[in-house]
C-alpha cells in the first residue's frame, strides 16, 4: 500500500507509529520539533532519546518543515502532546489536503477548554476535514510495538468509512487495529487512564498491595465510566481497549510514564523534579488537573481524581489520602445502574 504519509511528533509514539506505517509499505515523512532529531534519524536512522537502541525504517524522512511533512499527504498524524495540538493544528492545517484522513494518537485533553484532541482539532481543521477525523487509543506502549510484540488497538471516528480505511492503512500481523464509533469515550478512556497509574505507581511505591491495585483499576474504572457517559460516551467503550484494556496496561507496566512519575513521588520527589527527570510526557498530570475541574463541571463523583489531585497539587500525604478514600460513606458498587432492588 503506497501511502504518502505525515507523523507530528518525533517523541516515543510517534517514532513507534511512523515505523508501523513504514513497515506497512507507506512513505512517511516524521516531523520533529528539533532540528538535532531529525538530523539523527536522517543520518544515523535512530532516535536516541526517545526509543534507544531502534533502528529507524529508510521509508521514514524526517523532517522541522511543519508543512513540507503534510503538503499532499493522503493521512495525517497527530502525535504531539495535548498541551501542543491546538498549535500545531493551527501550522498544519494551511496544507493539508482537503481530502486527508486526519488521525490522532494523543491521550489528554485541552487545560483551560477542557476540550477532547477531536474537538480541538476540528476547531483548527476546516469543516471539510471534520468526517475524516479520526483517534488511535488502546494499550500500546510504543517500547512493545517497535518491538513488534502483539498489540491491540481501536480507531473512533464519526463516519464509519473513515475509521475502516484508518484501519486498513495501519493495521498487520502485530498491530492488530479495531473500529469503534465511540470517539467521546475512546478519548475519554485514553486520557483518564493516565490519572488511575500515576495513583497505582504511587500505590505499589508506598507498598500497597494487589489488592489495592485491583481496587484502583476497578474502581478507576467505574469514575473514568462516569464522567464518560456524563459526556455522552457509550458504556460499552469503557470494558473495552480505550477503556480497561488501557487502564491494566499503563497501572501494571514499567514502560508506563506516568506509573514511574507516581512511583516516583511516592519517594517523596517533589513534582517538579519528577517531570525533569522523566524528561518526556507524563500526560496523567495535566489531566488530573482537567478531569477534577470536568467532574465539577458534570457534578460526577471522582473521588480517586479528587484525591489524586490533592497530592499533586495540594501537597496531600498520599497516605492520608488512601485513609480518607478508604473511609468515605457507604455506597453501593453500581450505584448509577442499580437504584432499586
Ligand atoms: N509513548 C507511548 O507509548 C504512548 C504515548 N501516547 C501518547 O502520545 C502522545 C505523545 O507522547 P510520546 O510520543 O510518548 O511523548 P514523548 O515524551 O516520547 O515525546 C514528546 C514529543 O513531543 C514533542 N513536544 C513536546 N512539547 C512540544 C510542543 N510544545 N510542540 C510540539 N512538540 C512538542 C517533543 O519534542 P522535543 O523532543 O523537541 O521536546 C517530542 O517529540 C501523548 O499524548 C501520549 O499520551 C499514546 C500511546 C502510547
Ligand atoms: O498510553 C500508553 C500506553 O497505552 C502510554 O502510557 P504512558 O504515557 O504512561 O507511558
Amino acid at each position: 500500500m503506497n501511502r504518502r504519509v505525515a507523523v507530528l511528533g518525533a517523541g516515543s509514539w510517534g517514532t513507534a507509529l511512523a515505523t508501523v506505517l513504514a513497515e506497512n509499505g507507506c512513505e512517511v515523512t516524521l516531523w520533529a520539533r528539533r532540528q538535532a532529531v531529525a538530523d539523527e534519524i536522517n543520518r544515523f536512522r535512530t532516535n536516541e532519546k526517545y526509543l534507544p537502541g531502534v533502528t529507524i525504517p529508510p521509508r521514514i524522512a524526517a523532517s522541522t518543515s511543519i508543512s513540507d511533512a503534510v503538503r499532499g499527504k493522503d493521512l495525517v498524524l497527530f502525535v504531539v502532546p495535548s498541551h501542543a495540538m491546538r498549535e500545531i493544528a493551527a501550522i498544519a492545517s494551511r496544507w493539508i489536503r482537503a481530502d486527508a484522513l486526519i488521525v490522532h494518537a494523543t491521550k489528554g485533553f485541552e487545560v483551560g477548554t477542557l476540550k477532547r484532541m477531536t474537538e480541538v482539532l476540528k476547531e483548527e481543521l476546516p469543516q471539510e476535514l471534520h468526517p475524516n477525523i479520526a483517534v488511535l487509543s488502546g494499550p500500546s506502549h510504543a517500547e512493545e510495538v517497535i518491538k513488534k510484540l502483539p498489540t491491540t488497538v481501536v480507531v473512533a471516528s464519526e463516519r464509519q468509512k473513515t475509521a475502516e480505511e484508518v484501519q486498513a492503512i495501519f493495521i498487520n500481523s502485530y498491530f492488530r487495529v479495531y473500529t469503534n464509533p465511540d470517539v467521546i469515550g475512546v478519548e475519554v478512556g485514553g486520557a483518564l487512564k493516565n490519572i488511575i497509574a500515576l495513583a497505582a505507581g504511587l500505590a505499589d511505591g508506598l507498598g500497597f498491595g494487589d489488592n489495592s491495585k485491583a481496587a484502583l483499576i476497578t474502581r478507576g474504572l467505574a469514575e473514568i465510566a462516569r464522567l464518560g457517559l456524563a459526556m455522552g460516551a457509550k458504556p460499552i467503550t469503557f470494558v473495552g481497549l480505550a477503556g480497561v484494556g488501557d487502564l491494566v496496561v499503563t497501572c501494571t507496566s514499567r514502560h508506563s510514564r506516568n506509573w514511574r512519575a507516581g512511583h516516583m513521588l511516592s519517594q517523596g520527589k517533589k513534582l517538579e523534579q519528577v517531570l525533569e527527570e522523566m524528561g518526556m510526557v507524563v500526560e496523567g498530570v495535566k489531566t488530573t488537573r482537567v478531569a477534577h475541574a470536568l467532574s465539577r463541571h458534570y457534578q460526577v463523583e471522582m473521588p480517586l481524581t479528587e484525591q489524586l489531585y490533592a497530592v499533586l497539587f495540594e501537597g496531600k500525604d498520599p497516605e492520608q489520602a488512601v485513609k480518607d478514600l478508604m473511609s468515605r460513606g457507604r455506597t453501593g458498587e453500581l450505584e448509577e445502574i442499580i437504584q432499586d432492588w
